[in-house]
């Protein structure tokens, strides 16, 4: 058996070997990006990102796992792809909140990542060209919809590049180090439902007040004693603060699914692609059943489906459907012609890579 020093040594040896190597990869994104900036093309490439990553996963023989895998590479792609042009990325804000998790988790730490107040100023920022992309969040795996992001897609002509998605583990937080100090819990409604049951199990007789985010709500709780926040671990950190009790949500599997939106989808197919699609059916009897039919005959599985009140007229809706595949996929392609000849409105919002669930 070879000793501790011996072990690293070798370690030392095989991280000069890395960081030469990472070095040689930065320099040829250095060269693609010159041949970018000549051709004016796309910096961030979302289907080759997601290819790369799929095919490492693919050969990796372990003992590192896939998740520790896509966090290193993401990372490395995220340094190559700052030294052709720093990716510039609005999310709603504050710091540490999940949305900020999510932008970190796709672009990387070497993106310039900026928080926003609202989901529409995100909207707003990447329409006038002050970013290149934006992260929002588009549905909880318990709360359902969110409902102001969906709607913001009536009004714009961003397209979706990419989805994320974060599991939300919710901790209660404070510069108390006890809970009996807890007078007053903070959180944003999502979390405050979602830890409902250990609140009233817990803390029964608590106020609890809704903020805007779980950020904002930690850094109440940094600032007022004898307060809580129900926050993630991030917010801990970031306001240094106690974590009183751990994984307070009822459900153990809370994933929180973003989008990044941007002026262009996902144009190259990764191979494990999804396609988002707006549209209005005529109002004859049947037509939902008439839009939806070409997923059959054609092979294409539907992974959501969500109507929303377009707001022009009074009860009329207008769905939003989300499929496993890329528009420029042959099957994909067939469906989305034939679903379009059948509705009085139609928008395909993008293609990108499916986010991975971890
Ligand atoms: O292949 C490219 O287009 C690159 O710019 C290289 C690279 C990478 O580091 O692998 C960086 C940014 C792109 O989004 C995709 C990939």
């Amino acid at each position: 058996m070879k000793s501790l020093s011996e072990l690293r040594e070798e370690i030392d040896r095989i991280d000069r070997e890395i960081l030469a190597l990472l070095n040689r990869r930065a320099r040829l994104a250095q060269e693609v990006g010159e041949i970018k900036k000549k051709k004016g093309l796309p910096f961030y490439v979302p289907g080759r990102e997601a290819k790369i990553l799929s095919k490492l996963e693919e050969i990796n023989q372990g003992p590192l796992p896939p998740e520790s895998i896509r966090a290193i590479f993401r990372e490395i792609i995220s340094a190559c792809r700052a030294l052709e042009e720093p990716t510039k990325v609005a999310f709603l804000g504050p710091q540490a909140t999940f949305t900020h998790l999510a932008a970190l988790k796709h672009f990387g730490t070497s993106s310039d990542l900026r928080p926003m107040d609202s989901i529409q100023e995100v909207f707003d920022e990447v329409e006038k060209g002050r970013v290149d992309y934006g992260v929002v969040p588009i549905e909880n795996s318990i709360e359902g919809i969110v409902n102001y992001t969906i709607d913001m897609f009536l009004d714009t002509d961003l397209k979706i590049s990419g989805e994320i998605f974060v599991s939300v583990n919710l901790h209660l937080m404070s510069k108390e180090a006890e809970l009996s100090k807890v007078k007053k819990v903070y959180s944003h409604r999502h979390a405050i439902a979602q830890a409902r049951k250990w609140l009233s199990e817990n803390l029964p007789k608590i106020e609890v007040e809704e903020v805007s985010s779980t950020a904002k709500a930690a850094e109440l709780a940094s600032r007022e004693p004898g307060t809580a926040a129900i926050a993630s671990e991030a917010a801990a950190l970031l306001y240094d603060l106690n974590i009183l009790a751990k994984n307070i949500q009822e459900l153990s599997k809370n994933f929180t699914r973003f989008l990044v939106i941007g002026k262009t989808d996902s144009e190259f197919p990764s191979g494990r692609d999804k396609t988002s699609v707006m549209f209005s059916t005529k109002h004859v009897a049947g037509a939902l059943f008439k839009a939806l039919q070409p997923f059959a005959v054609y092979d294409v599985n539907l992974s959501k489906i969500e109507s929303r009140p377009t707001k022009k007229k009074p009860w009329e809706y207008v769905f939003f459907v989300d499929i496993e595949g890329h528009r420029k996929e042959d099957r994909v392609a067939k469906a989305l012609e034939e679903l379009k000849e059948t509705c009085s409105f139609f928008k395909i919002l993008g293609s990108y890579p499916a986010g991975f669930k971890e």
